[in-house]
């Protein structure tokens, strides 16, 4: 039987993550490739690209909770000391209630509708952590304190309707920490609220995650999030990963051309004035598998001959920085 205080004890949650060589398939088609990284116990790893370059993918893989249809098939997954992707079945089952929880950009869609918030909150904490009935209403109630909710008694009675955006995100995060979770997974859990509630949401999450030392994997298509939240940022484009590099060498010295165009559609977003037309990245991503070569070499600035026909190995640039790019002299 689980005591009071092994249910109520937060252990220092996050867990270091090595991602090794990754690939993950939906039928044919590979939405990931040869995908390597490490996420330091603690820590927060922003995921950032167009759509479709595979964010989502990587993060669901980092916790084996990728959708039915999809398959990994090649590399590994370590959370902690357990190799994910060598388990399956039951002992697959059991890992991943262990492994990661999970934030979604649809609150709502993670609520069940007919529950009030704070008993939804106290079955995690009965059925994950073992605590007795009043011991978890009462988990529950401090979850949903520790959230920035000042009045969660009454908070606790509601149906997820009567919430807002933000306070649905919120009892979301208390839920997800009832999880104890080694890896934390956001999967954009802002960009459908309002500007205020966002930047909120955002300082709450900061603050938790210092607090409770979590590691988390922050899927975004937005760098003031990154620049916000993130310690390390991955760069994704046409599933394969171009650079990875701790956030200010981000906004100071990134150098693949992926990364600084993107970079430069954020400046010209953050500084056009109103009326003025900021800049895009032209041409579109690929569609249904990346072309030979460097993924992104049909849209970049600085290709030659050797970036439509070679794939540009990661090279290290620094202890914390990797850019796979056959041009990386020209770039800086
Ligand atoms: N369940 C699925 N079945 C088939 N293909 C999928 C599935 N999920 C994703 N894909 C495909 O895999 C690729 C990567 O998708 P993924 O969702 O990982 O990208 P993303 O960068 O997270 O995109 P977004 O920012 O739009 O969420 C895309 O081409 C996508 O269409």
């Amino acid at each position: 039987m689980t005591t009071t205080s092994e249910a109520t004890a937060v252990r220092s949650l996050g867990s270091e993550v090595t991602i090794d060589g990754l690939s993950v398939a939906y039928g044919d088609f590979h939405a990931l490739r040869d995908v390597s990284l490490q996420v330091p116990a603690g820590t927060t790893t922003a995921l950032v690209g167009e759509s479709g370059s595979g964010k989502s993918t990587l993060a669901l893989a980092a916790g084996r909770i990728l959708p039915a249809g999809a398959r990994i098939t090649g590399g590994s997954v370590r959370v902690g000391d357990v190799e994910l992707t060598a388990l399956d079945g039951r002992a697959l089952r059991a890992a991943r209630g262990r492994t990661a929880a999970y934030l979604a950009q649809d609150a709502s869609a993670a609520l069940n509708p007919v529950m009030r918030v704070g008993r939804q909150i106290a079955e995690v904490h009965q059925v994950r952590n073992g605590a007795g009935r009043a011991e978890a209403a009462v988990l529950a109630r401090r979850g949903l304190e520790d959230v920035g909710i000042s009045d969660p008694d009454r908070v606790a009675r509601l149906y997820p309707h009567a919430l807002s955006g933000g306070m649905r995100q919120r009892v979301i995060i208390a839920m997800a920490l009832a999880f104890h979770p080694q890896l934390l997974i956001a999967d954009e859990p802002t960009t459908a609220l309002d500007v205020t509630v966002q930047a909120e949401i955002l300082g709450l999450v900061s603050r938790l995650q210092q607090e409770y030392g979590l590691t988390v994997l922050w899927i975004t298509h937005d760098m003031s999030v990154v620049a916000e939240i993130a310690d390390h940022v991955a760069v994704l484009y046409g599933g394969r990963l171009v650079e990875h590099t701790d956030v200010l060498t981000l906004f100071e010295g990134a150098r693949h051309p992926y990364t600084e165009a993107l970079l430069q559609c954020f400046r010209s977003g953050r500084d056009a004035g109103p009326k003025e037309p900021f800049t895009t990245i032209s041409g579109s991503p690929p569609v249904g598998g990346a072309p030979p070569g460097c993924p992104f070499h049909t849209r970049c600035p600085l290709a030659d001959s050797r970036c439509g026909t070679d794939l540009p190995e990661p090279r290290r640039l620094a202890a914390d920085h990797v850019a796979a790019c056959h041009r990386l002299e020209v770039v800086r």
